[in-house]
């Protein structure tokens, strides 16, 4: 008899003893290749899927949960190249909160086992990075670890050495005897694509994301190449200490800043749940306003005698929690490499992926800026690759997962020829990177873009002009000859040329056309007329608002011609300087490169633009249709310009303005408006709902105007403003 399977609890049924092998094996298999190979082939999420599975099981089968499961146990052990170490103090994983429920739960349990009602909770950002574990014995760095399976890590003192921000020495009076850090590191975002270009030159694997490579970094044999790296680090811990006590992790933090270790701003002590879900929630919101990646927010007990009577488990200390945010990288098959055709004839590569739902929306199409970039990346047709999307950030492809290649991946090869129009490609300038379509005027793909964008908020605002519109103007199914030759046209369409179109629906990221979910097949629509072959509504309201549009300040034509280089900002410089179209035409390079806002390199593409005979003839049949070419009154009627000088930055929902009205008033004081927060801005102007700009403020003690102090800014000038300015630091 097998003595040993009568150990084997008999109520355990043998699928369920099954699956948790196999569950458990994945996890290990996929810790494996996360931890100590730096090369993951699931998602984070995916992961914790798994893991959360396993967990399922052994909450329905308890005899499941043995010492050795997964669920028990701080990562794995594995052998590696490194050298081990002991921590002194073990390092403990996290549990997770992935709803309001567990949250809620958790902090109940605190509530009840704690034994008191005078309790803190200190909020902070979860880092999604690397942990070590920095032992400094009177002052003196003698030690880093990665954290292992928690009792044992590897050594990294040499490679953790380099990392500038990490003393060697610790500052000040009250160095202690002993004490062990515990902290993140983390590779910048923004270093990111650079090192995966580099690697990928080097004929080495790219990362998937910077996650993993702050852990292949650190983890480097050799420590010349992690001194090659940006690599940075946020503490959030102590582990084992002598000489010195502390009774509040908040507490511990001030003095761990003392000795010069790099703390986070951002954590926070509330005294109930409920702060902490605002913490969350705020985070949650402003989660691209920090300069690390973050995936979730910490809490922890911030008494440290409590967390004493709390303890923790085998895995994770009882005192604290992970909550985490939904996922903003997946894993998705990289379909196909397509590339689209810009306003400016640039001809773009772009993915087109099997479609995913990431950060709450689906996700078809990623940007991958231009064929440099998708070499430098690594990625080959048919890869899984991590795909990113942030916010509103238009959603880009990380890196590829090289690990799950089976040989058929094929490399992208950039077409020589317009998608759209036929013409050959080319560089405009010699040393360009970009291809371009130089068939500006006829390219489809162009004047649909051209066309879109004057109709935009930017220049004309046309209501009910869009890219449907747009699409059906340019490349109609029917007739065969597009009602306008170019943009010249725009003020000529009657319904007679309009209510015959019929066109693809087309995908404004894709320039696809979109198709019926039932049928798969392309979308096709008579755009302007109704079933009756009579004018739609939108469509009558559509040329009301073309002709109106007629009257728009001249700046806004201006922007409208999409002549390279010169945006709202240049065309309201010249707008103020010139006063007509004639008068840039007329203007020679030197003259237009004066102009405050304008510059050498929009000068000459200004000059370049007039040669164009087409281009001079749009300006003609606008002339002729009414379109307005100049500013009335003359230079002095202008009137004192109290922001010059100025660098005014606005964001959130202001009551009283739109967003492009606030912009106008500052600029016709004359103060600069710009769109990202630097220590050179003198005021950020600040509404309901501000992002990432208003944390920016903070943090670099720009003074922050609310509507009331943007008022007085406005009205009195900004001394008066600079005193009511909020008080930055919180
Ligand atoms: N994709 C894969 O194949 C794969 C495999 C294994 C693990 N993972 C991922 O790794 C993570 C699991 O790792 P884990 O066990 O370390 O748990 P965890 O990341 O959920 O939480 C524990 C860790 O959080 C870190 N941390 C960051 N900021 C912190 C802060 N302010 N205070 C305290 N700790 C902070 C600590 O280093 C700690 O070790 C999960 O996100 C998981 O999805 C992925
Ligand atoms: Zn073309």
């Amino acid at each position: 008899m097998a003595g040993e399977e009568q150990a084997q609890p008999a109520a355990v049924p043998a699928e369920a003893r099954e699956r948790h092998k196999q569950l458990a094996e994945q996890i290990e298999e996929h810790r494996f290749r996360y931890y100590v190979k730096d090369q993951p082939i699931i998602s984070d999420a995916e992961f914790d899927r798994l893991l959360r599975a396993l967990q399922a099981l052994e909450d329905e089968h308890t005899s499941l949960r043995t010492p050795e499961s997964p669920t028990q146990k701080v990562s794995g052990a594995y052998r590696t190249d490194l050298a081990e170490v002991e921590h002194r103090e073990r390092m403990l994983s996290l549990d997770n909160a992935f709803d309001d429920a567990e949250l809620g739960a958790w902090a109940d349990r605190i509530a009840k086992e704690v034994g008191t009602s005078d309790y803190h909770f200190l909020c902070e950002l979860k880092i999604d990075g690397l942990a070590v574990n920095l032992t400094y014995e009177h002052g003196r760095l003698t030690r880093a670890a990665t954290r292992g399976d928690g009792r044992t890590g590897e050594d990294i003192t040499p490679n953790i050495r380099t990392i500038e921000e990490i003393p060697d020495r610790l500052r000040g009076e009250r160095v202690p005897a002993l004490v062990e850090v515990r902290g993140e590191v983390f590779f910048p975002m923004e270093d990111f694509q650079e090192l995966n270009a580099r690697r990928v030159a080097a004929g080495e694997k790219p990362y998937a994301n910077p996650r993993n490579s702050a852990s292949g970094s650190l983890r480097q044999k050799d420590p010349k190449v992690t001194a090659t790296l940006p690599l940075r680090m946020v503490v959030h811990g102590i582990g084992a200490r002598e000489g010195f006590d502390i009774d509040r992790l908040s507490g511990a933090y001030e003095l761990l800043r003392e000795w010069g270790l790099p703390t986070t701003p951002y954590g926070k002590v509330v005294d109930s749940i409920d702060g902490v879900r605002e913490f969350i929630a705020h985070y949650g919101e402003h989660r691209h306003s920090v300069e690390h990646e973050i995936d979730g927010v910490v809490v922890k007990l911030d008494e440290i005698p409590l967390q004493g009577r709390l303890g923790s488990t085998s895995r994770a200390p009882r005192w604290a929690i992970a909550w985490k945010y939904a996922p903003e990288e997946v894993n998705t098959k990289l379909v196909n490499i397509r590339v689209g055709v810009g306003r400016t004839g640039r001809v773009t590569p772009y993915a087109q992926v099997e479609p995913v739902t990431v950060a709450g929306s689906e996700v078809e199409f990623a940007t991958l800026h231009n064929q440099d970039v998708v070499k430098a990346k690594g990625v080959l047709i048919g890869d899984t690759v991590v795909l990113r999307k942030a916010g509103d950030v238009i959603p880009e492809i990380l890196g590829p997962v090289a690990d799950l290649r089976d040989g058929t991946e094929r490399e992208f090869v950039m077409p020589t020829d317009c998608p759209e129009c036929g013409t050959p490609l080319r560089p405009m300038k010699e040393g360009d990177v970009d291809l371009r379509c130089p068939n500006a005027r006829r390219c489809p793909a162009q004047l649909r873009e051209r066309l879109f964008y004057l109709a935009g908020r930017k220049s004309l605002d046309i209501e009910s002009f869009g890219y449907v519109v747009a699409t059906a103007l340019t490349r109609p199914l029917e007739p065969a000859e597009p009602p306008l030759e170019d943009e010249g046209d725009l003020f000529d369409l009657t319904l007679e040329k309009l209510l015959p179109i019929k066109s693809y629906v087309l995908d404004q990221d894709s320039g696809l056309p979109k198709r019926d979910p039932h049928t798969g097949e392309a979308k096709i629509a008579t755009v302007f007329a109704n079933q009756q072959g009579e004018p739609k509504k939108n469509t009558l309201a559509m040329l009301d608002n073309i002709a109106a549009a007629k009257q728009r300040p001249l700046e806004r034509v201006i922007t409208g011609l999409s002549i390279r280089h010169v945006g709202p900002v240049a065309a309201r410089a010249l707008a103020r300087e010139f006063r007509s179209i004639d008068r840039i035409e007329q203007a020679d390079e030197e003259e237009l490169a004066a102009v405050d806002g304008v510059g050498g390199i929009i000068a000459a593409s200004l000059k370049q633009w007039f040669e164009e005979d087409w281009h001079r003839e749009i300006l003609r049949k606008w002339r002729a249709a009414g379109v307005r070419m100049e500013t009335e009154g003359s230079d002095e009627e202008e009137g004192p310009r109290p922001l010059a000088g100025l660098t005014v930055v606005v964001t959130g929902t202001l009551q009283h303005h739109t967003r492009d009205a606030a912009k106008e008033a500052l600029q016709n004081q004359g103060a600069k408006v710009s769109g990202s927060v630097s220590k050179k801005t003198s005021f950020v102007v600040v509404g309901e709902n501000p992002g990432s700009k208003h944390d920016k403020a903070v943090q670099l003690k720009v003074p922050v105007l609310d509507e009331a102090g943007f008022a007085v800014l406005l009205e009195q000038g900004p001394e008066a403003a600079a005193e009511i300015a909020l008080p930055t630091d919180e």
